[in-house]
C-alpha cells in the first residue's frame, strides 16, 4: 500500500515561546499546564499517523482535541512547531513543514484540496465560477476549465444549477458545490473539516452516502474531520482518535468499538450499536481452536449441538445437527428457507453480524459456519462469540 499522507511525531504550538512549550510537551505536560506556563495553546503533539492511499482517515474527538490543526498541517495552513509531514507527490514525497514556498503552492494547487464545514462559497460567483475558482488561480486555460467544471458539477448532480449563486442552494447543494470544487482541481488527497456537520441530520445522511458513492469511483486520499463517531464508522477506514491535542487510539472501525484504548474512547463508543460496525471475522472462532473430533469432525459449537466433517482441503463433505444429518444454507438465503432445524447456515467473514445473528435466530440458535472465498472452512461463530461481541465483553 502506498503511502500517501504520513504524521511524524506533529507538536503544534500556537503562541511565541515555541522552545518553553516544547520542553513542556517532552515532559508530557497537558495542554492546560503548557497553557498556564507559558501562555502558549497546544494544538497538537507527538502525532503520527500513516494515511494510505484511497483510503478515508477520519480525524475524531471532542471540540477542541486538535484535529483541525493537524488537518490543516497537511497544507501548512498551520505551521508545525516539530516534527514531519510527508506528502506524496507524484514518484517523490515532500516534507510540507520544510518545503520552499514555489513546492507548497504547486502542492496546494495540484495535490491537496480542502472542503470546509461551512461551504466557504464566494456569494459573488456563480456556482461554476466557484468550482472553477481553483483552476482560475492556477491559471488552466478556459475551455480546459469549463470542461473540468462541467464534469465536477455532473457528478454531483447540479449541472444544471452552473449559473445559479450560492445563497439560491440549499446547504446540501452547497456543500456539493464544496465538492465539486474540490474535485475540480484533480487533487488526489482531500482534506474536508467537519463538511457535513453544518447541514441538518437526513441531509447530512446523504451526503454521507454520496461521498461513498463518489470515492467508490474517484478513489481518492481522504483525511475527514468529525466530532461524530457514528459519521466516522460510516465513513472511515481509519479513526484516530484524539484527546487534548494527542492521538489516543487508531484502528479500524471495528477495532474501535471492539478494543477502545481508555475511557475517553470508550465513553464515546457508548452509545455506538455495535451491529453497525462487526462483521463475522471480529466474532469469530477459528476453526484450530474449535473441538476436533475422530475422522474429520469438528464442533462448531461448545454445546456440541453441531459439527461439520471436513475433508483434508477443508471442505465440508457432512454436517450434523442435534444427531441428524444436515444440509449446509448460505446466509444470504436465510430468507427462502423454511425454519428448521436440519440445517446449518454458513457466511463468509466479511457477513455484516446482524446477518449472522439472523440466521442463528432462524436456526434456533445454531451456530453459523464461515466459509472463506474458496468455500473452505474457517470456522464458526457461537451464541456466546454473538453475546460477547454485543456486550463487549
Ligand atoms: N490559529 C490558532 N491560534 C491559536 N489557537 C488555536 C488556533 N487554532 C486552533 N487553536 C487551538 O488549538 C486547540 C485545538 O483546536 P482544533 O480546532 O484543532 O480542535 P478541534 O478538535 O478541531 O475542535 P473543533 O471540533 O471545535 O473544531 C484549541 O484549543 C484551539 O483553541
Amino acid at each position: 500500500m502506498t503511502v500517501a499522507v504520513d504524521f511524524r511525531n506533529v507538536d503544534i504550538v500556537f503562541g511565541s515561546d515555541q522552545a518553553g512549550s516544547l520542553a513542556l510537551i517532552d515532559s508530557g505536560a497537558s495542554r492546560a499546564e503548557i497553557l498556564e506556563k507559558t501562555g502558549n495553546v497546544l494544538g497538537c503533539a507527538g502525532a503520527s499517523l500513516t494515511v494510505h492511499e484511497g483510503e478515508i482517515s477520519v480525524l475524531m474527538g471532542l471540540s477542541g482535541s486538535g484535529k483541525s490543526t493537524l488537518l490543516r498541517a497537511v497544507n501548512r495552513l498551520n505551521v508545525v512547531s516539530r516534527g514531519q509531514v510527508l506528502v506524496k507527490d507524484g514518484d517523490k514525497t515532500v516534507d510540507v513543514v520544510t518545503c520552499d514556498e514555489a513546492t507548497l503552492r504547486r502542492l496546494r494547487q495540484k495535490q491537496v484540496a480542502m472542503v470546509f464545514q461551512q461551504f466557504g462559497l464566494l456569494p459573488w460567483r456563480t456556482v461554476e465560477e466557484n468550482v472553477g475558482l481553483g483552476l482560475e488561480l492556477a491559471g488552466v486555460p478556459e475551455a480546459e476549465r469549463k470542461e473540468r467544471v462541467h464534469r465536477q458539477l455532473k457528478l454531483v448532480n447540479l449541472d444544471q444549477w452552473a449559473k445559479k449563486y450560492a445563497h439560491e442552494l440549499s446547504g446540501g447543494m452547497q456543500q456539493r458545490v464544496g465538492l465539486a470544487r474540490a474535485f475540480a482541481t484533480e487533487a488526489p488527497i482531500l482534506l474536508m473539516d467537519e463538511p457535513f456537520s453544518a447541514l441538518d441530520p437526513l441531509i447530512r445522511t446523504k451526503l454521507q452516502d454520496e461521498l461513498l458513492q463518489l470515492q467508490a469511483e474517484l478513489k481518492k486520499t481522504i483525511i475527514f474531520v468529525s466530532h461524530d463517531l457514528e459519521e466516522a464508522l460510516k465513513i472511515g477506514s481509519h479513526i484516530t482518535i484524539m484527546e487534548g491535542g494527542r492521538i489516543v487510539q487508531t484502528g479500524a472501525p471495528e477495532d474501535i468499538v471492539l478494543r477502545p484504548a481508555n475511557d475517553y474512547v470508550r465513553d464515546f463508543i457508548a452509545n455506538v450499536n455495535p451491529l453497525s460496525v462487526l462483521t463475522a471475522w471480529n466474532v469469530m472462532r477459528d476453526r484450530r481452536d474449535l473441538d476436533h473430533g475422530e475422522d474429520g469432525w469438528v464442533w462448531l459449537d461448545r454445546r456440541k449441538t453441531t459439527r461439520f466433517k471436513i475433508d483434508e482441503h477443508g471442505l465440508v463433505v457432512a454436517a450434523e445437527r442435534n444427531g441428524k444429518p444436515a444440509v449446509w444454507v448460505s446466509c444470504a438465503d436465510v430468507e427462502a428457507h423454511p425454519e428448521e432445524t436440519a440445517q446449518v447456515f454458513w457466511a463468509n467473514p466479511g457477513t455484516s453480524l446482524k446477518t449472522v445473528m439472523f440466521a442463528m435466530y432462524r436456526s434456533q440458535t445454531a451456530p453459523v459456519a464461515l466459509f472463506d472465498d474458496q468455500s473452505r472452512f474457517v470456522g464458526a461463530i457461537g451464541v456466546r462469540d454473538v453475546l460477547s461481541a454485543v456486550l463487549r465483553r
